[in-house]
């Protein structure tokens, strides 16, 4: 089985060499559920030989055991399973390695499936260092011809990015640039350097405007780097002359800020309360304002009427709910949830937003009818695959990354063309050379709302 196996990947591995020599050359490749694709055929036989060596592998420590000799257990030991561990890494490697390199023409053959595009559909492509051209041929059914020509969106979630259409007699061309998405790093600046421009530059290929997906969700476990990101953000809202508000229940790094920024900093129940109530007080006044029939201006937003954007930074709920124990405490935790849900559902036209952090989202924590409202969504680190459906549910990304960089995660922005979550690495912050505070000072003087 084994050398049959080895028969059949040599005569692969010939046939890879020579659509290799095709690829290094520049020329288009071809895909189609119909041709022999020898990439999949010998992912599948690096997948037999592992299972081979699996079975070799329980063989060998079997017959140690069931031979009573110790003799013979020592030299299982000490020799075979090392051998053996040695050669399983190796074919997962060589597996890895060839789904990167064939990676187009995997997701290619996957989507042609998950399109339900007929069987015999042809995908030809050519990629180069800025630039993938997807070539689907036509055939003479008008269903797929149709099918294909409406393809640019499903496309984009393949490949992160919407395609320019060009559609021909013969075929409908899909290209897409290509840019290697880089992680933004903050620098300090000498000057406070405000803007009027909502959209703010996450890094990654990121924009992140608060009016047209409002409200933020953080998750991550301790040390994920939701610290460090959420003080980048604070810094970009600082910039954009919002109102903070910081509700720091664990009464950790932000609640250390009401140094700075006074009682916009609450950490005791009472004061989150305050701060929740005060938020949507503002709100209030805002549509009030905003409807009023002297100012009313159909569409129009916090932004047409002069108002600056207000933030609620909410970190930690989950411990503030959970720290109430009494009728007292659980009535100030249902009137700040209820607060939040009004932020949620209706802060948007007024300009009122809110970013929530947990270590752990749980259902009880916010409601998915709610969590669904909250257009930005990162989760930092390692997080169980139950813990990331709380923070994208319908958005659970393809396949679970890598998160072995610090401050990266994925990252979810609603009415995106993107269908799911995608990794992203969170602005890099170099903490001996960015002072936080130095920075947020520079924008509190500056700015009205904390000028007092
Ligand atoms: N964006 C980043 N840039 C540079 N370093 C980072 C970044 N994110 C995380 N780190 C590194 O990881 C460490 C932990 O990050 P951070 O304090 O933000 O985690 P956290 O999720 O807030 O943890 P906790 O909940 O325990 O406070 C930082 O001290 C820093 O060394």
């Amino acid at each position: 089985m084994l050398s049959l196996g080895s028969i059949r990947g040599g005569k692969i591995m010939w046939q890879l060499l020579r659509e290799r020599r095709a690829r290094v050359r520049g020329e288009p490749i071809v895909v189609s559920p119909l041709l022999p694709n020898a990439f999949v055929d010998y992912i599948d036989i690096l997948k037999f030989n592992q299972r081979i060596l699996s079975f070799f592998l329980t063989f060998w420590i079997a017959v140690g055991f069931i031979s009573g000799n110790w003799l013979a257990e020592i030299v299982v030991s000490v020799t075979g399973i090392p051998i053996l561990f040695k050669q399983y890494k190796y074919f997962k490697n060589l597996r890895h390695f060839f789904r990167y390199e064939y990676e187009t023409d995997y997701k290619l053959l996957n989507f042609i499936q998950e399109a339900d595009l007929d069987e015999s559909t042809v995908v030809v492509y050519e990629e180069n260092s800025s630039e993938l051209l997807v070539r689907f041929l036509k055939s003479n059914n008008p269903t797929l011809i149709n099918q294909l020509e409406n393809l640019e969106k499903s496309l984009a979630s393949l490949f992160g990015i919407l395609p320019e259409k060009r559609i021909d007699t013969q075929s409908v061309d899909y290209v897409f640039t290509l840019v290697k998405p880089e992680r933004l790093v903050v620098t300090a600046t000498e000057e406070p350097e405000f803007t009027d421009d909502m959209n703010i530059d996450l890094g990654y290929g990121v924009v992140y405007n608060p009016i047209k997906t409002p409200h933020v969700l953080i998750g991550g476990g301790t040390g994920s780097g939701k610290t460090i990101y959420i003080s980048f953000f604070l810094i970009e809202l600082m910039r954009r002359h919002s109102i903070i508000y910081i509700a720091d229940p664990k009464n950790s790094d932000l609640g250390n800020l009401s140094h700075y920024l006074d009682d916009h900093v609450a950490v005791t129940p009472n004061n989150i309360a305050r701060i929740t109530r005060l938020a949507v007080e503002e709100m209030e006044e805002r549509y009030s304002i905003m409807n009023d029939p002297l100012n009313f201006k159909y569409g129009s937003n916090f932004v047409d009427h002069g108002f600056n954007p207000l933030w609620l930074i909410f970190d930690e709920m989950g411990a503030f709910q959970a720290s109430a124990t009494d009728k007292e405490g659980k009535k100030i935790v249902d009137e700040v949830m209820s607060n939040i849900k009004q932020i949620i559902l209706l802060g948007r036209q007024a300009g009122c937003f809110i970013l929530v952090a947990a270590q752990q989202m749980r259902a009880e924590t916010l409601n998915s009818d709610l969590r669904d409202n909250l257009g930005l969504r990162i989760a930092l680190g390692n997080n169980s695959p139950d813990g990331l459906r709380m923070i994208f549910n319908a958005h659970m990304p393809a396949s679970l990354p890598d998160v072995s960089v610090k401050g990266s995660g994925l990252i979810y922005v609603e009415s995106t063309e993107k269908k799911g979550a995608e990794y992203w690495e969170s602005p890099f912050v170099d903490t001996t050379k960015f002072n936080f505070i130095d920075e947020l000072l520079k924008y509190k003087t500056a700015d009205k709302y904390f000028s007092e």
